[in-house]
């Protein structure tokens, strides 16, 4: 009998309680009862009001957070402290600023023990992948916004992790540039076919993007209400693929079920 293929990354009833920041007494239930799985192989986009929990979800993913409740598994395995599969591209910068370029990229190779030389001609190669070779003694203060997110694009891949987390990875940046990344992050994985989380507030890079994208509730108690299988074709060109009447198709019906939590989430910001 052939046996079921684990999930890359599946995240169990999902309940995640914090502290209140105003009040100690008071708990605050930013994820409930959540289940999410991302297959191997698959690129996933979870799309939310401001503040629902996505980035929190993410967390757990990577092990950074540990849930109230529930359970995480990696491959079928259960998850406990780092999601050593996985690896983070965070939504601020994350560079070190007095690293150069070449460094920050590495310097993940280096923390694992890898020896220097080999590093060193990874990052080289990885740095040319991203669309920065030549910049490799540039200090992050010396490039620009895109280039700073190629660097961590690249420090993100090169340890060639089965599962990449993405938390608004292009929020910061200008429309041109931010689709010549997604397209970049695209091809990237076509040629590899790695499990991928990606959270987004924009609902047509999700769309553009992903295989499958999961719309989560606004919060308290964020959960999801909604799944849409992305069955435009790929390859895909992020800028052109949204002219397909198929993706307005499925534009306006996750739009449907988001639009009300987006409302809420903005009357909850407002009140706060
Ligand atoms: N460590 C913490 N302690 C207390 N509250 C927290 C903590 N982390 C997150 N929260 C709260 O949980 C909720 C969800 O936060 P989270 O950052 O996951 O949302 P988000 O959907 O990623 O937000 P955004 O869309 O703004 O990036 C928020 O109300 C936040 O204030």
């Amino acid at each position: 009998m052939i046996q079921p293929v684990a999930p890359a990354l599946s995240l169990k009833d999902i309940t995640c309680t914090f502290v209140s920041r105003d009040d100690p007494k008071a708990r605050y239930t930013a994820v409930a009862n959540t289940t999410l799985t991302v297959a191997a192989g698959e690129f996933v986009s979870v799309v939310g009001p401001t503040g629902c929990g996505k980035s929190t979800l993410l967390n757990v993913g990577a092990g950074l957070l540990s849930p109230s409740t529930g359970a995480v598994e990696t491959f079928g395995e259960l998850l406990s402290g780092i999601n050593k599969r996985a690896g983070y591209m965070f939504q601020g910068e994350a560079l070190l600023p007095w690293r150069s370029a070449l460094d920050n990229v590495t310097a993940g190779c280096e923390f694992a023990g890898m020896p220097n030389a080999q590093a060193q001609e990874a990052g080289r190669l990885w740095m040319k992948r991203v669309g920065l070779g030549g910049f490799e003694d540039r200090y992050p203060h010396q490039m620009s916004g895109g280039m700073r997110k190629r660097a961590m694009l690249a420090q993100t891949l090169i340890r060639d992790p089965d599962i990449i987390l993405m938390d608004e990875p292009f929020s910061a940046l200008d429309i041109q540039t931010r689709q010549l990344m997604e397209n970049e992050v695209l091809d990237l994985w076509m040629a590899k076919r790695k499990a991928v989380l990606f959270i987004t507030h924009d609902l047509d890079e999700a769309i553009a993007m992903s295989d499958r994208v999961v719309v989560l509730s606004a919060g308290p108690g964020t959960h999801p209400i909604g799944e849409f299988t992305i069955d435009l074709p790929r390859p895909r060109d992020v800028a052109e693929v949204r002219m397909q009447p198929r993706f307005v198709e499925l534009h306006a019906a996750i739009w449907a079920v988001l639009r009300e939590e987006v409302l809420k989430g903005y009357a909850q910001q407002k009140r706060a």
